[in-house]
């Protein structure tokens, strides 16, 4: 990371409000410039699960690296099982009993499975008749030597690393999945149970990353501002005491541990997150500031963390939810200058029904949502009948 100017301080907002909050792309902007993927490393096959492929990759050698068996049978020349069916069986006097992934044996260009023959005392006959590479795979069916396998950019699927043992490599050059530190700023209040370490490390998963630790701290300025400052994580999340109250320490903490460099976004829920940078202005970690109130949270996360923990993982910024083309059943008021997140329902004529409004707490009215619709800043909200896009929460 680069060095930077310092950033104008934000305005503290506890005891006072918000005076302004933010545009929820400046956030956007902010992610896109501090957050970078950690370097490529050449790493084994079997760590690469979900990483995404630093460089292109081709095959070594050809696989089948010769013809073989595709299938359980008898190796056979195709000429000699001509016009042999159940009613017509033809001695295979040259028949040679294969399995799957055997190479062919010589003089053959065929095998016969075991339901198109039959033995009869020591011999075998066809009672079917194949043609020349029936049963077969021939050498560099699945890849040849050099032919392009996988492109750079590729987040790795199970298979593809079934598919690159195959064309010969044992370790591929990736992008490490970041180490993301989960911080539960304070906790809950009124002795409500931790709803937020679980939420988020799985989120932190979907999107391409490793918790590197989930931590309940206290609300307390200095020992926040301690855990942004140490090393080990890549991205830092903290979650709780964003708000105008006193304990609300988080912000300040950050400002402490480095810069606090937005508080307050124009988004509903989620409007109390920020980010800034933990360790100075060189060098610096990204931290996000998301909210206690867990639906507030989840938004947050959502709409702004998830794209961080995506960049660094070097994985596309959009939502990765599905997404479905829907219509309203009902209208989705909105405030003006505020991006809201609705929760909805989707019937089974893909009309989308709010569940709650955007301000509604809690993670319950998000459990009996399909989904959510986005209603941007420069919109007071949608009439019922209007298309809209749903993002699916599974
Ligand atoms: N005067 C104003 N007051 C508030 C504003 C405002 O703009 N002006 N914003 C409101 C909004 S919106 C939110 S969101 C909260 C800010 O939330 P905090 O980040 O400060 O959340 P906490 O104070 O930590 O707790 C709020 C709420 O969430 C529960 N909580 C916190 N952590 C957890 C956790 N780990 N697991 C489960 N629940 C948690 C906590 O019990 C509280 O109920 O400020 C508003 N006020
Ligand atoms: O600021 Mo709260 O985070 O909007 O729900």
């Amino acid at each position: 990371m680069t060095a930077r100017p310092p950033p104008p301080p934000v305005h503290d907002v506890r005891g006072r409000g918000f005076a302004r909050r933010a545009p929820l792309t400046d956030a956007w902007d902010w992610v896109d410039a501090w957050v970078a993927p950690p370097p490529a490393r050449i790493l084994p096959l079997a760590a690469c699960s979900g990483l995404r492929l630093a460089d292109a990759v081709a095959a070594v050698g050809d696989w089948p690296p010769a013809d073989r068996a595709a299938v359980d049978g008898y190796g056979v020349a195709a000429a000699d099982t001509l016009g042999a069916g159940s009613y017509n069986p033809v001695p295979l006097t040259a028949a040679v009993a294969v399995s799957a992934g055997d190479p062919l044996p010589p003089g053959c260009d065929a095998v016969i499975p075991y339901e198109a023959a039959q033995a009869v005392g020591p011999f075998i006959e066809a009672i079917d008749a194949v043609a020349p590479g029936s049963g077969v795979e021939r050498r560099g069916a699945w890849t040849v030597a050099g032919s392009p396998l996988l492109p750079a950019g590729r987040r790795l699927r199970p298979g593809d690393l079934g598919l690159l043992a195959a064309a010969g490599h044992s370790a591929v050059p990736a992008l490490p999945a970041p180490r993301v530190r989960i911080l539960i700023a304070g906790g809950p209040k009124a002795g409500a149970p931790e709803q937020l370490g679980a939420m988020l490390a799985a989120l932190v998963g979907r999107d391409g990353g490793v918790v590197e630790a989930v931590e309940e701290l206290p609300a307390d300025l200095a020992a926040l501002a301690d855990a942004f400052a140490r090393p080990g994580a890549d991205l830092i999340l903290s979650a709780g005491r964003t708000g105008t109250g006193p304990d609300d320490v988080a912000p300040p903490a950050l400002a402490q541990a480095g810069s606090l460099d937005l508080h307050g976004i124009a988004m509903r829920p989620g409007g109390s997150a920020g980010l800034g940078l933990a360790g100075g202005l060189a060098g610096g970690v990204p931290v996000l500031l998301l909210p206690g109130e867990p639906m507030a949270a989840l938004a947050a996360y959502e709409l702004l963390a998830g794209r961080a923990v995506r960049h660094a993982a070097g994985l596309p910024a959009a939502l990765p939810h599905a997404t479905v083309e829907a219509v309203t059943a009902r209208k989705l008021v909105s405030e003006i200058g505020c991006l809201d997140l609705h929760r909805v329902r989707l019937d089974e004529d893909g009309r989308v029904e709010p569940v709650a409004s955007p301000n509604w707490p809690g993670l319950a009215a998000a459990a009996r949502a399909d989904g959510f619709v986005l209603i941007g800043a420069d919109s007071e909200g949608v009439p019922d009948g209007a298309a809209v896009i749903m993002y699916r929460f599974d």
